[in-house]
């Protein structure tokens, strides 16, 4: 069989991205999943995501972690899966979409800049690992550990052993057995700037170059600490802005992600 792929980046957050709106694709296949991400052997990808049609939607899209396995939300490769929709002219600049955490709605302006709204979120609690810290958790589509680095202790974001560190973090058994992705960030100066931002996710079990759930756990974690909607991220792969309203509760609603969403090249590939 020829699989026609297309392979698109969100901040450098890569995905290999198919039509699959004939269903013609093996989604229980995790080794060939597995196989399509792998960076020597495959395409390379963090992930992989299934196009397909949705009954009272515009689309639905199908995540797969660069693992094989299914996965939760994933906020980038969302503004991706919209691209891609008006790429095929299934949607004009806006869409409704299905994903596995529920309906989301998107903008895509004619720049490239797609707009995707996130689940409604609980408010940040202590993490269950680190939170002497300060560590919190939120769950943002997909579940996030959030670690601010602290300036007395000197630390700098790039030279963090995000990898290292991460990888602790996701496999404690305080997180068992789903696990979590875990990001670090760099309090700026002024809570108006940018807040930087490195991931370790769950799932390619590695640092990606952005993480759109995990800006998104980090601006709404931030706001505790001064920051305020819209709020900037800076990550290894680009800028991304979130913009949420806080509810009387803690939690957050009209949860939004913005950033581009690159298509870098299309492709056959026999399977
Ligand atoms: N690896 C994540 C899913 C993808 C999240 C990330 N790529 C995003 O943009 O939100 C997890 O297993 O929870």
């Amino acid at each position: 069989m020829t699989l026609h792929f297309h392979k698109y980046q969100g901040t450098g957050n890569d995905f290999v991205m198919i039509d699959d709106r004939a269903e013609a694709f093996d989604a229980t296949n995790q080794e060939l999943i597995a196989r399509l991400c792998h960076r020597r052997f495959g395409i390379g990808a963090d992930g992989l995501i299934l196009l397909r049609n949705r009954p009272g939607f515009d689309f639905e899209m199908v995540y797969f972690n660069a693992d094989g396995r299914p996965s939760s939300m994933c906020g980038n490769g969302g503004r991706c899966t919209v691209a891609f929709a008006r790429f095929l002219n299934i949607i004009g600049d806006k869409a409704q979409f299905l994903a596995v955490d529920g309906p989301h709605d998107a903008r895509v302006e004619a720049d490239g800049l797609v707009h995707l709204k996130m689940q409604d979120t609980a408010k940040a609690r202590r993490a269950p690992v680190h939170a002497e810290q300060g560590d919190v958790f939120l769950h943002t589509g997909s579940p996030h550990h959030v670690h601010f680095l602290s300036p007395a202790e000197g630390q700098k974001l790039e030279e963090y052993d995000v990898y290292g560190a991460g990888h602790d973090i996701r496999f404690d058994q305080a997180y068992d057995p789903a696990g979590t992705n875990v990001n670090f960030v760099q309090v700026p100066a002024d809570p108006g700037q940018p807040w930087a931002v490195r991931t370790y996710e769950r799932g390619v079990e590695d640092e990606t170059f952005s993480c759109g759930t995990g800006v998104t756990a980090v601006a709404l974690a931030a706001s505790a600490r001064g920051a305020v909607s819209p709020v900037q991220l800076s990550t290894p792969g680009g800028q991304l802005q979130v913009s949420f309203q806080q509810r009387p509760d803690g939690g957050f609603e009209d949860v939004w992600l913005s950033g581009p969403a690159v298509r870098v090249f299309e492709g056959q590939l026999a399977v």
